[in-house]
């Protein structure tokens, strides 16, 4: 039997927009593997990996904590208030996350066994994965539902999200990367119905 083609899907959108509430549903219902650069980035940082000593070198000793981790909520403080600090922590964190997710995409295409492999991470526009993935997919809710749903969730303050939108490219730059749109603004129920209608039409055509 021929192998699987597999169609490698990026998504993003801004924070708390709902990308890894969606990928949490195609993962449990799909023939799929879902990459989250997040998960990556923070991989690559720990100690005796790629990027720790190069970022402690930018950063400084005090965002270590105590058990000689990067503290994330205080590189977080720090990059998100300084664009050259963010600007250097992405040259460092960026092309190591990028070369993770290539081996990956090796392996799987190799393997043969998924019909779709998903890349989340808020940066995919920004870091080229355009010409990685074969099609990218933004997941959208308006600014006050996120910032409600973060500030609930996640405990975020606004200073926080106001850093990191700050540093988010404008719903318009989403859009017109993206070939498909995921109205994540409404109901969990809403946004499955629209994520299995374009998945179950890929799976027709194969
Ligand atoms: C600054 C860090 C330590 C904050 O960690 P924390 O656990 O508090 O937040 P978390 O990782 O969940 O990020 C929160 C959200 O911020 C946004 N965000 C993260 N990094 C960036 C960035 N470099 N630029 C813009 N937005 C970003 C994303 O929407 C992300 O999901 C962490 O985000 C990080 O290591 N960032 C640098 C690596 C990176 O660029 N990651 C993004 C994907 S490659
Ligand atoms: N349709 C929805 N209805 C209600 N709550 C939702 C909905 N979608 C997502 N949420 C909640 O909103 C919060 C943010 O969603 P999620 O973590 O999926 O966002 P994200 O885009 O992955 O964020 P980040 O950019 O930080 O990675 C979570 O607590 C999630 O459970």
């Amino acid at each position: 039997m021929k192998p699987n083609k597999i169609r490698i899907i990026g998504i993003t959108g801004g924070v708390g927009s709902g990308k890894t509430e969606v990928l949490s549903y195609i993962k449990d219902k799909y023939n799929c593997t879902v990459i989250f650069a997040d998960e990556v980035a923070h991989k690559v940082q720990e100690p005796g990996q790629d990027c720790y000593g190069e970022l402690i070198a930018l950063l400084g000793a005090d965002v270590l904590a105590e058990d000689g981790r990067i503290d994330r909520t205080r590189m977080a403080e720090k990059i998100f208030a300084d664009g050259n600090l963010l600007k250097g922590v992405n040259q460092i964190v960026h092309p190591a996350v990028k070369r993770y997710i290539l081996d990956e995409i090796d392996r799987e295409k190799g393997e043969g066994k998924i019909d779709f492999l998903f890349i989340e991470a808020a940066l995919l526009i920004e870091d080229g994965y355009v010409n990685i993935a074969d099609e990218l997919w933004y997941v959208f809710a308006s600014e006050d539902v996120r910032r409600e749903r973060l500030k609930s969730s996640r405990s975020y303050s606004d200073a926080k999200i106001d850093g990191i939108l700050g540093n988010q490219l404008s719903e318009e730059e989403y859009k017109k990367h993206c070939k498909v749109w995921i109205d994540n603004g409404g109901s969990k129920h809403n946004t499955y119905e629209q994520i299995d209608k374009k998945l179950e039409e890929y799976l027709w055509q194969r």
